[in-house]
């Protein structure tokens, strides 16, 4: 079917919601246009991921990113797809201070991206946030268990949900955000069987990360699953290719060539025409 538009339109947040109890959603991150593109034929969901301070930036953690990083990657990502249903993560600092605050800078990444919707992390301290946003036009996608975003007062990335206290706080958060109004939830570095109940109490889809096979979707950083980022390697990521090799290989055959004067050869060079 066609749209009013004449194209084919990519999936809604609503469709996203819509596949709780059908297929497994499939959500990659995506950073740039050109990966983006290799992407979307395949996945439901393409989250523009803060994670990219760590994976393009060389941050150790998420907290040093900013709006306008996550503005300019969600930009090149849209120019990428067309199939798959785009989220932005709202980076730490531009949503915890105010449902005012999540509100504007939530728009800002919606208008200036053309993206579906915005990610955020945290349970009940967040869930009047989730309400004020959804309520206007804002489609958010909630993210708790292991919050990258709080490593600073969590002392480190450690899964979570082995005490009965952590399974509890984390069990709250899955409820307050689902009541709040998202979409769907990522449920992060948490053990199977709370993300087991967690997914079957819920009437929106969890999209799990380190959560396990229980969930209703799964999410990963592209660069682990294609072996191109090994600065970590959680317990949870599984290399479906390693990339790394292959681009230092054909690195060292360019520069053994340039070398030996081997490149360019003469299907590489420009003649004055006759
Ligand atoms: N490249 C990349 N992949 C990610 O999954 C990711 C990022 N970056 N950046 C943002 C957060 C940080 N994440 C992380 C980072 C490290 C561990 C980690 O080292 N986990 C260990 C210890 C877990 C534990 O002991 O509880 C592991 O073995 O999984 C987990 C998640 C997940 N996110
Ligand atoms: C791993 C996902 C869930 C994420 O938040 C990110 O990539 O920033
Ligand atoms: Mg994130």
């Amino acid at each position: 079917m066609m749209s009013a538009q004449g194209k084919q339109k990519r999936l809604t947040t609503a469709s996203i919601r819509s596949m709780k109890g059908g297929g497994r959603i499939v959500c990659l991150t995506a950073y740039t246009t050109p990966i983006a593109r290799l992407l979307d034929p395949h996945c439901d969901l393409l989250l523009v991921g803060d994670s990219l301070g760590m994976v393009l930036y060389g941050m150790e953690t998420t907290v040093g990113v900013t709006l306008d990083m996550m503005i300019a990657h969600g930009r090149a990502v849209m120019r990428g797809t067309s199939h798959a249903c785009v989220i932005v993560d709202l980076p730490f600092g531009s949503y915890q201070e105010s449902k005012e605050q999540a509100y504007r800078n939530a728009v800002r990444i919606l208008q200036e991206t053309g993206c579906d919707g915005v990610k955020l992390e945290g349970g009940e301290e967040m869930a009047e946030t989730i309400a004020f946003l959804t309520s206007r036009g804002v489609p958010v996608f909630a993210h708790v268990g292991l919050m990258p975003q709080l490593v600073n007062t969590a002392g480190g990335f450690r899964s979570l949900g082995h005490s009965e206290q952590e399974a509890a706080k984390i069990r709250r958060d899955a409820a307050a955000v689902a009541d709040a109004g998202a979409f769907a939830v990522v449920i992060e570095g948490t053990v199977e069987p709370l993300a087991r109940e967690i997914t079957a109490s819920l009437a929106i889809p969890t999209v799990g990360i380190g959560a396990s096979v229980a969930c209703d979707g799964q999410v990963l950083v592209s660069d682990d699953m294609l072996g191109l980022f090994s600065d970590f390697k959680p317990r949870f990521v599984k290399r479906f290719a390693d990339l790394s090799p292959l681009v230092s290989q054909a690195v060292e055959a360019y520069a053994e060539d340039v070398r030996a004067g081997r490149f360019p050869g003469a299907e590489h060079t420009f003649q004055p025409r006759k």
